[in-house]
C-alpha cells in the first residue's frame, strides 16, 4: 500500500517500508522511521544516500512510491531546508526572511528571533549574517509557528566547530522547552548531536540504526574539545559490510544480490579502524573507535557542506 494516511499512535510521523523512485531508479527505499513528541532522530549517510529525500517524504514534500507514510492529523512542520532558493541580489532583512513563506505576527517574529538569540538582528540584512547567525535565522523561521515537528536538513552547515556546539545546544533546548519532535540530518557521518535518541544510517535504504555512543569517556576527545563538546556531540560507532548497487539492490559478502538488506545483516559494532566511505554504490565497510572521534571532528566532514548562500 502506498500513501499518506492519518496516524493512530503517539507518533508525529511514521514511515514504513517507504521509498521514492525517479526515472526507474530508487533514490531510497524500505525506510522505517518514526518520530514521537520530544524525540530526536538523526539521519546520517554518505552524499546521495537519500537523507534529504527521506526527510521530504516524511513531511509530505515528496509522496512515497512504495510503503506508507503516516502523519498526525494537522501536524505543524517547521523545516530548515538544505538549500534555500532566494534571490540574494535583493536586499532582505532577517525579519522579512521569517515571513517570506508564512504569515506571522510581529510578536511571533520577535519571539522566534529571541528564542534563537538573534533578536538584535531583526533589521539586519541576511547577506551580512555570519554562518551561525544565518542558521539561527533559518531556525527562527522554522520554529516561528510552534511546530509539532522540526525537520532540520544540515542545520550546522557553514558553522565552525564551536558554533556547531552552540547550535546543537540551542536545538536541544528548543526540544526541551517545546517537546517538539526533531528529525535532523547530520552533515557528518560519525559525529551526531549527543541528545539524539536514534541515529539512522541511510545508504539508499536503512543500513543500521541505534543510539549514539557517548564520547565523554574518550580522554583525547576531552583534551581536544573539552567537556562542553563531549556533552553535546557523540560518536556513532557502527560498521556495514555489504555493498549498495546504484539501483538500490544489495550485494552481500557471499556474492548474492537481494532487493533489501537481510534483517540481521552485517551491522557489527566492531572496534577496529577501517575507514572506507565511498560514494554510494561503493563498498561500505567503515569501522570506528571512540578514540578516533577527535580526528573525525578535526577534519572537515566528507564534502557534505552545501552552503545555502
Ligand atoms: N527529483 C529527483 N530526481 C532524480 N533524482 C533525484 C531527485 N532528487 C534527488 N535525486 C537523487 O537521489 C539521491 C538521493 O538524494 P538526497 O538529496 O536525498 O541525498 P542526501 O543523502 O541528502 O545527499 P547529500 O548528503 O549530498 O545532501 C541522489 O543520488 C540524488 O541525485
Amino acid at each position: 500500500m502506498t500513501g499518506s494516511t492519518p496516524i493512530s499512535s503517539s507518533h508525529l510521523v511514521r514511515l514504513e517500508g517507504a521509498g521514492i523512485q525517479r526515472n526507474g531508479r530508487w533514490l531510497v527505499r524500505g525506510v522505517d522511521l518514526s518520530v514521537a513528541p520530544g524525540e530526536i532522530v538523526t539521519l546520517i549517510g554518505p552524499n546521495g544516500s537519500g537523507k534529504s529525500t527521506t526527510a521530504k517524504m516524511a513531511i509530505g514534500v515528496l509522496s512515497a512510491n512504495e510503503g506508507t507514510v503516516k502523519r498526525k492529523p494537522g501536524l505543524k512542520v517547521g523545516y530548515v531546508p538544505q538549500k534555500l532558493s532566494v534571490d540574494w541580489t535583493m536586499p532582505l532583512t532577517v525579519r522579512r526572511l521569517l515571513s517570506l513563506t508564512q504569515r506571522l505576527k510581529a510578536s511571533e517574529i520577535e519571539a522566534a528571533l529571541d528564542a534563537v538569540g538573534i533578536a538584535h538582528l531583526a533589521g539586519a540584512e541576511v547577506q551580512h549574517l555570519s554562518g551561525g547567525e544565518f542558521q539561527r535565522a533559518l531556525l527562527a523561521r522554522a520554529i516561528a509557528r510552534q511546530p509539532d515537528i522540526l525537520v532540520l536538513d544540515e542545520p550546522v552547515q557553514g558553522v565552525d566547530f564551536s558554533g556547531e556546539i552552540a547550535l546543537y545546544e540551542l536545538i536541544t533546548s528548543i526540544r526541551d522547552k517545546s517537546q517538539c519532535g526533531i528529525l535532523l540530518i547530520s552533515h557528518d557521518l560519525h559525529v551526531v548531536m549527543a541528545a539524539t535518541d536514534t541515529v539512522i544510517c541511510l545508504n539508499g535504504h536503512v543500513c543500521c540504526r541505534g543510539t549514539p555512543a557517548a564520547v565523554s569517556r574518550s580522554p583525547e576527545y576531552m583534551r581536544l574539545f573539552g567537556g562542553k563538546a563531549a556533552g553535546t556531540l557523540a560518536v556513532y560507532s557502527h560498521d556495514h559490510d555489504h555493498t549498495h548497487l546504484p539501483d538500490g539492490r544489495v550485494l552481500h559478502a557471499d556474492g548474492s544480490v537481494t532487493d533489501h538488506c537481510h534483517p540481521d545483516d552485517g551491522h557489527h559494532h566492531a572496534h577496529d579502524h577501517d575507514n572506507d566511505h565511498g560514494a554510494h554504490a561503493s563498498h561500505h565497510g567503515h569501522r570506528h573507535e571512540h578514540e578516533h572521534a577527535p580526528s573525525s571532528l578535526k577534519t572537515s566532514p566528507e564534502g557534505t557542506h552545501h552552503h545555502v548562500r
